[in-house]
């Protein structure tokens, strides 16, 4: 989520598309937040989350595995015990595979035939895949088209100079990675959007640890 938000703060061209798509499914003057159930009828939506997925891969090395026995892969002896690190950061930049890939652009998963798909690498392989895939994926799914419905997000403007903050396009080390800290100007699209956002706030209140943090961030216009 934290790459996707500087996505969509780096590009609003794709944001406009997404929310545009949003838009014609849910109206405007009656928001609702987007269920599951909405995932068909929003390939836009699904190919952004692919493509956060491979932008910038959270686990770039996978995991760390060893072989529990001396083997012959492609003409290289991989001796008994080895340790293996998957490149999934070097899969998910692969020019021959996603042209200009340090590119942001959804579009790629979008066309007839659509390259392909970051799934089948940035949750690792074989028996000891991210069992959380499904669930992974499906709680990006409403966490990225629910923010796009409700919020608007963009660069904040720095506070002396009133020019749009760049943010610096860089992650953390480790074997999960995050960008790094950076600020985003997120408000309700809305009257309306801000009342569904407040009325959800209200259906399932925020714990006071939670309450502490979105407050200690901008509670201006939410
Ligand atoms: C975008 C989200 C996620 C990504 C990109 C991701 C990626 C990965 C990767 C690359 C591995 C290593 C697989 C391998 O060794 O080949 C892994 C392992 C694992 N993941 Fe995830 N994961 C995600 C979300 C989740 C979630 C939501 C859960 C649990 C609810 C989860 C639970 C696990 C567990 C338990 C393992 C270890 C599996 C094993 O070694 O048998 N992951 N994940």
């Amino acid at each position: 989520m934290r790459f996707f938000f500087l996505a969509m703060k780096l590009h609003p061209e794709v944001k406009e598309k997404a929310t545009d798509e949003i838009d014609h499914i849910i109206t405007k003057d009656r928001p609702r937040l987007p269920t599951l159930e909405d995932r068909a009828n929003m390939p836009y939506i699904t190919a952004l989350l692919k493509e956060t997925l491979r932008w910038m891969p959270i686990a770039p090395l996978s995991l760390p595995h060893a072989v529990d026995r001396e083997i012959e892969f492609r003409g290289y002896r991989i001796p008994e015990s080895a340790v293996l690190l998957p490149s999934i950061g070097c899969f998910s930049l692969d020019s021959s595979v996603y042209p200009n890939p340090t590119l942001f652009d959804p579009e790629r998963f979008l066309s007839p035939n659509p390259e392909l798909s970051p799934e089948t690498f940035v949750f690792g392989f074989g028996k000891r895949i991210c069992p959380g895939i499904h669930l992974a994926e499906a709680s990006l799914f409403l966490a990225i088209a629910q923010s796009l419905a409700v919020f608007d997000i963009k660069k904040p403007n720095d506070a002396i100079s009133g020019k749009a903050i760049d943010p610096v396009l860089n992650s953390t080390p480790g074997i999960v990675t995050y960008p790094i800290d950076y600020l985003c100007d997120i408000t309700p699209r809305s009257e309306k959007h801000r009342q569904l956002v407040l009325a959800v706030d209200k259906e399932h209140p925020w714990d006071e640890r939670n309450a502490k943090f979105i407050q200690g961030i901008n509670t201006k216009n939410v």
